[in-house]
């Protein structure tokens, strides 16, 4: 998590304190586990937390993200790139698989597939499985962008590997948060729906045994530190005995300070010949080489992601003094073009909840997404807005990644995107308006600028993708509808 901002930590620490009191609720049945600390100290101060909510809210945890991903899809994200596979042994023949049938699965496991809806193995999953599940088993490094399936093939890996006559831990599976775990415990339950001698078991914080016990359970998943020391200090799992070891979202798990020196200190308990696999929606150089410490001779499977492109969009600015004239510069647009649905993004909670409330005094339907909701509750705004039940999202940064809405064609920077130090944010922008080559119709983009500095941010950004953003008299509506044409 972003330790920068102390106060941002408190809203953090907060809003994690809530989703835990939410899935309680739900998960009644669970023995009340507790989410993992992310990181940062409790702090408790409830001016910060106020003086956080006005202040920009781009630092967005990435387990925090993550989840939200996980709770807004539904399906699979395609992509029309190959997918790169390195083997460790060249010489072998390299397996791929177009259907379920050819992995010769348990009936029981197919039946789960199939339950789940799934026709056929997505892109990286036709290479990924019959790798997994080869034998000997092979060690895998993998990354894809979220989405790709990744979560759903190691856990028909685990499923596949486990005796159910053995009532221990046999796959032990590592995820970033109490929430990924729980996530990831879902899919293992709902692929396990027709193999019910297999139970799963959570290691996560608050989640307590006896002294003494042992874990009966086949797949344990768990947050680090907690597995750890159910591994060591309670002994509650013999880690000698764990056959298939898996470690999710490498890349948020290294953005948690301890997350990494935990994990090796599990890997190194392990038996040699247990399988390594490690998932990871990013590659850059520190996922690369904590990857190669905690899985020993891989193969590696890599999937692009998609780029985005700005070629497809239409992409104008308007000058305006104050944010009064930038509302009203905003009402004019939506007086002179039809906007089917429209996604506009705020620097600050302030100016966003602000800016809804007077869309929606003007008659506009209006959905609000910002950082001090929590995880659930965004998700289920963002699904409304998907459903067109409401016409525009007012947002800060928190939601700017991952989220895709097909139906959006206009995008309103109501102000530019920049990072903690007043810079221009290329990335985010192009994250905000730019479209992937699935949704490569034609898009708006209106950005407001309102003082030199703006202005400024604009022509960077103008410069850096070489793109021209032209200038729009929002006062002139014959001049508005014309963008559309
Ligand atoms: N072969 C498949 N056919 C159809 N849908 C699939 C298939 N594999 C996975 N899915 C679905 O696609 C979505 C994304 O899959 P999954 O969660 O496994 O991806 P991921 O790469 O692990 O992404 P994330 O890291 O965000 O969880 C899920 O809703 C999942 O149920």
């Amino acid at each position: 998590m972003a330790t920068d901002s102390w106060a941002l930590a408190v809203d953090e620490q907060e809003a994690a304190a809530e989703t835990l009191n939410k899935l309680q609720l739900k998960e009644d049945t669970d023995p009340a586990p507790r989410p993992q600390s992310n990181g940062a100290d409790p702090v408790d101060n409830g001016e910060a937390a106020e003086k956080a909510a006005g202040e920009e809210d781009d630092k967005e945890d990435k387990a925090t993200q993550s989840l939200l991903n996980k709770l807004i899809r539904n399906n699979l994200v395609n992509t029309t790139n190959k997918v790169e596979v390195l083997q460790r042994d060249p010489n072998s023949p390299l397996y791929s698989v177009k259907s379920f049938e050819e992995l010769r699965l348990k009936p029981q496991l197919l039946q789960g597939v199939y339950g789940m809806g799934f026709n056929r193995p997505s892109k990286i999953q036709e290479n990924a499985l019959p790798m997994m599940l080869a034998e000997p088993p092979q060690n895998l490094i993998a990354q894809s962008q979220s989405g790709t399936g990744k979560t759903a093939a190691f856990v028909l890996a685990m499923l596949s590997r486990v005796n159910p006559a053995n009532k221990f831990p046999q796959c032990l599976c590592l995820s970033p948060t109490y929430e990924l775990a729980l996530q990831t415990g879902k899919v293992i339950e709902q692929m396990g729906k027709f193999y019910p001698e297999v139970k799963l078991a959570y290691a996560v914080r608050g989640n307590k045994l006896e002294r003494g016990q042992k874990v009966p359970e086949q797949i344990v998943i768990g947050t680090p530190g907690t597995v750890l020391d159910w591994c060591s200090k309670l002994r509650f799992i013999d880690p000698k005995k764990i056959k298939v070891f898996v470690l999710d979202e490498a890349d948020v798990m290294i953005a948690t300070q301890g997350h990494q020196d935990q994990s090796i200190r599990i890997q190194r308990m392990l038996p040699r010949d247990c399988q390594m696999l490690l998932f990871s929606a990013t590659f850059e150089d520190s996922v690369w080489k904590f990857a190669q410490k905690v899985v020993p001779e891989p193969n590696i499977i890599k999937l692009k992601r998609e780029e985005e492109t700005l070629d497809t969009i239409k992409q104008y600015y308007v000058l305006c003094n104050c944010r009064e004239e930038k509302f009203k510069a905003l009402c004019n647009i939506y007086s002179s073009i039809t906007i089917a649905q429209a996604m506009i993004f705020c620097h600050t909670r302030k100016t966003a909840s602000w800016l809804a409330g007077e869309l929606s005094k003007e008659g506009h339907k209006v959905a609000l997404l910002s950082g001090e909701m929590m995880v659930e509750q965004r998700a289920a705004v963002i699904d409304r807005f998907r459903d067109g039940k409401e016409k525009v999202l007012v947002t800060t940064n928190v939601c700017a990644r991952g989220i895709d809405v097909e139906q959006v064609s206009v995008v309103i920077n109501f102000d530019l995107p920049v990072d903690k130090d007043g810079n221009p944010d290329n990335e985010t922008y192009l994250h905000r308006i730019g479209r992937t080559g699935r949704f490569g119709k034609q898009g708006l983009a209106i950005n407001m600028v309102d003082s030199k500095h703006s202005m400024n941010i604009l022509n960077q950004i103008q410069e850096h993708f070489n793109k021209k953003i032209q200038k729009l008299d929002t006062d002139d509506i014959d001049e508005i509808e014309k963008i559309t044409n």
